[in-house]
């Protein structure tokens, strides 16, 4: 039976063509560092044309973040697994027969804390989403209010990250999920969260209110 996606499907067209060409530009940067320095004028011109060319297409903000919001299935701009988005590392989670998560994924120079290795916002980053969509699969649409995280061996840049992420439990308006993130047999990173349910009248009231609204 072929494994179901929990993140959005990629497309290779598209604002999900863009966004890939994006990555491989941000890569290219912080891999070249200064010495880009004696072009970075030209760089900067083709890039503000490119730039401009795009900014040409964009709507206000508010009706943007609606647009968003309107679209069927997993987010397609999220942070981490975004296909639409640039700075989104480019993750996809399956749900496995047991209902929990596994995905993979391959970070570059510009995830980088420690020399050679992913800084630890990126993994907390990667751990909160893949929790998120964990409690979502379970049918618990619910935002962060508390990630426990240990940091227990760095992770090298450039190495195949699984990632690992399950739905624990509800208790009330809450919901648990834990993860971890592991480079072969080794677990670098483990991840427990709470999360407050989308459906409780205080979350509810914080989140419902479009930002046109709350400006
Ligand atoms: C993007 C999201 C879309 C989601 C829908 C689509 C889902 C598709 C999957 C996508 C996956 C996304 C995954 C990313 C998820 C984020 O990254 S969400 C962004 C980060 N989180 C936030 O911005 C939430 C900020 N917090 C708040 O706005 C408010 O806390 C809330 C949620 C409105 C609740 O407010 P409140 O009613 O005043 O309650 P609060 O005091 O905060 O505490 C709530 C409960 O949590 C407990 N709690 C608080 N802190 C902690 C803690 N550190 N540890 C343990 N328990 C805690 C409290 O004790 C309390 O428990 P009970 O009293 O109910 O037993």
């Amino acid at each position: 039976m072929e494994a179901t996606l929990a993140t959005a499907q990629p497309r290779d067209t598209g604002i999900d063509a863009v966004a890939s060409a994006t990555r491989r530009l941000v890569d290219a940067i912080t891999r070249a560092g200064g010495a880009i320095d004696a072009d970075a004028d030209r760089i900067v011109a083709d890039l503000d044309v490119l730039t401009a060319r795009i900014d040409a297409h964009a709507p206000d903000l508010p009706e943007r973040i609606a647009t968003m919001w309107r679209q069927p299935g997993p987010g397609r701009f999220d942070p981490a697994g975004g296909t639409e988005n640039p700075l989104s590392p480019p993750v996809s989670l399956w749900v496995e027969p047991d209902g929990s998560l596994r995905g993979e994924v391959t970070l570059g120079l510009a995830f980088q804390g420690p020399p050679g290795h992913i800084h630890g916002g990126t993994s907390a980053m990667l751990m909160d989403h893949a929790l998120g969509i964990a409690n979502a699969r379970a049918g618990y649409a619910a935002v962060t209010v508390g990630l426990d995280i240990s940091f227990r061996a760095a992770i090298p840049i450039g190495s195949t990250i699984t990632i690992l992420a399950r739905h624990d439990g509800r208790d009330g308006r809450k919901v648990r999920s834990s993860g971890e993130l592991r480079v072969g047999d080794l677990t670098c990173v483990t991840a427990t969260g709470t999360f407050v349910l989308m459906d409780d009248p205080s979350t509810r009231e914080k989140f419902r209110r479009l930002p046109r609204e709350q400006a």
